[in-house]
């Protein structure tokens, strides 16, 4: 019958649900219909039903797609230029002039193709991004196919996109017109950091995102240097700042919030503000541990996120939910901080929460978006698979992610990438190094 015909059954080992009581189903199928989870029953089920295409995943865990809750994707092609630095120094001398000597709106669209590439291939479906040249960033993610939100950066200083923070704002609006239709595309608003946007620009903010029901994406509490000058420069450490400005409430998704006092969770909590926690980036430029046990315990969503790749240096979702699970056990002494179970949900459905739309991604129900992934635990690596969930976090490398949806579409189909074509991205990869060299790094 015409009607029982699904567009793809996903028969899976493992599911890992990411809904109630830490789920793991064995033997299920999930049925696919236009984008959406139509059913997921048991695999003796699945036999009579019919489907364009039948998926035998006997080895495989299939799980939500991993939403990177931090990034700045665009940032692949600086990959490498500066490390071993602490986060001013790495942006003032030597990231903020190499965007303003290669920036524009190519290098944002064969930089983000590069991180979607990358990041398909290790299992990420969303991306929450925060860069210059938003038409590009968009374009990307239409090309790639990945969730992508855009995040606009307001910042006071000119950069080769904007001249001060009106016109940020301006150009931010003018370029969203053009793909408020597109399902897989939502603009954000990125005021960077309390340290570069003035109070003037963060009420602005708050007023538009309001209006425009925008979430905002923004650098807070990142190192302990930016809380002490904060301090000396206003009389209070910049989140209360941010609180009097009134941009705390649930569409602020905090990126980083390494250093906070337990007045400062607590605010969190109260605000029911979202935190993208960034454990290898925060490690690399020696920010510090942020506090994820503390927060969780105090009810606040803390996502994961990669930031970008000229700070950590990879696009890699497992390694950072990995990371996220060891880096809290580590800072508090305490192995059961993060849990596995709980590290995939950060990785996830709180993600998706942060993103406001919990609703639609970030678990496997009936009824949800089909942005889903596999991952083959049948390698060496991976032996004896005794637990997928502890083997997703703790063993699993992104190379075993064998399969990507999004809204149903396959994106990587047995490690192909199915729209983006890998060779002439590398091609573009290396004109930009040598571009890059040529106009000095
Ligand atoms: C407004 S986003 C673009 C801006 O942010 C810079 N950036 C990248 N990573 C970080 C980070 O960890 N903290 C602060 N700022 C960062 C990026 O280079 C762009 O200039
Ligand atoms: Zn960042």
């Amino acid at each position: 019958m015409v009607q029982n015909k699904y567009d793809t059954i996903i028969n899976a080992r493992w599911i890992i649900t990411v809904e109630a009581d830490n789920e793991v189903l064995e033997n299920h199928a999930i049925a696919i219909r236009d984008g959406k989870i139509e059913a997921i029953v048991p695999a003796s089920q699945a036999a009579g039903l019919e489907a364009r295409e039948v998926l035998r995943l006997d080895r495989h865990v299939v799980m939500p797609g991993l939403i990177n809750l931090h990034g700045h994707s665009a940032m692949t092609l600086l990959r490498g230029l500066a490390d071993d630095k602490a986060l001013m120094d790495w942006l003032t001398q030597y990231i903020w002039p190499a965007e303003g000597r290669h920036v524009r709106d190519d290098f944002v669209f064969d930089g983000a193709c590069l991180a979607m590439a990358e990041m398909l291939r290790g299992g990420t479906t969303l991306i929450n991004d925060m860069y210059f040249f938003h038409g590009a960033m968009a374009r990307a993610g239409l090309a790639s196919g990945m969730r992508t939100f855009v995040g606009c950066s307001i910042l006071e200083f000119p950069t080769n996109y904007g001249a001060n923070a009106d016109d940020y704002i301006t150009r931010a609006l003018d370029e969203r017109r053009e793909f408020l239709g597109e399902e897989r595309i939502t603009f954000t608003l990125a005021p960077h950091a309390p340290y570069t946007v003035s109070d003037d620009t963060f009420r602005k903010v708050v007023t538009l995102a309001e209006q425009e029901d925008m979430l905002i994406h923004c650098h807070i509490h990142e190192t302990a240097h930016e809380v002490e000058t904060g301090l000396k420069e206003t009389g209070v450490r910049p989140l209360a700042r941010l609180k009097e400005l009134g941009l705390l409430s649930p569409r602020l998704i905090a990126a980083h919030m390494v250093h906070l006092n337990e007045a400062e969770i607590a605010l969190a909590a109260r605000h029911g503000l979202s935190i993208a926690h960034n454990p290898t980036s925060n490690m690399k430029l020696a920010s510090g541990i942020a506090p994820v046990k503390a927060l969780l315990e105090a009810g606040v969503n803390v996502g994961v996120g990669t930031d970008g790749a000229a700070s950590n240096n990879k696009l890699d979702m497992l390694a950072e939910t990995r990371m996220g699970a060891l880096l809290a056990k580590v800072g508090t002494l305490d192995p059961t901080a993060v849990p596995a179970y709980t590290a995939i949900r950060m990785a996830t459905i709180n993600g998706a929460r942060a993103l406001g739309i919990d609703d639609k991604v970030g678990s496997v129900a009936q009824g949800k978006m089909a942005d889903l992934i596999a991952i083959d635990l049948s390698s060496p690596e991976t032996a004896p698979a005794f637990d997928p969930v502890s083997h997703v976090v703790y063993a699993a490398g992104r190379e075993q992610v064998s399969h990507v949806w999004v809204q149903g579409e396959a994106l990587l189909r047995d490690r192909t990438l199915t729209r983006l074509d890998e060779e002439a991205l590398l091609a573009r990869a290396e004109d930009w190094r040598h571009r890059i060299l040529a106009r000095g790094e």
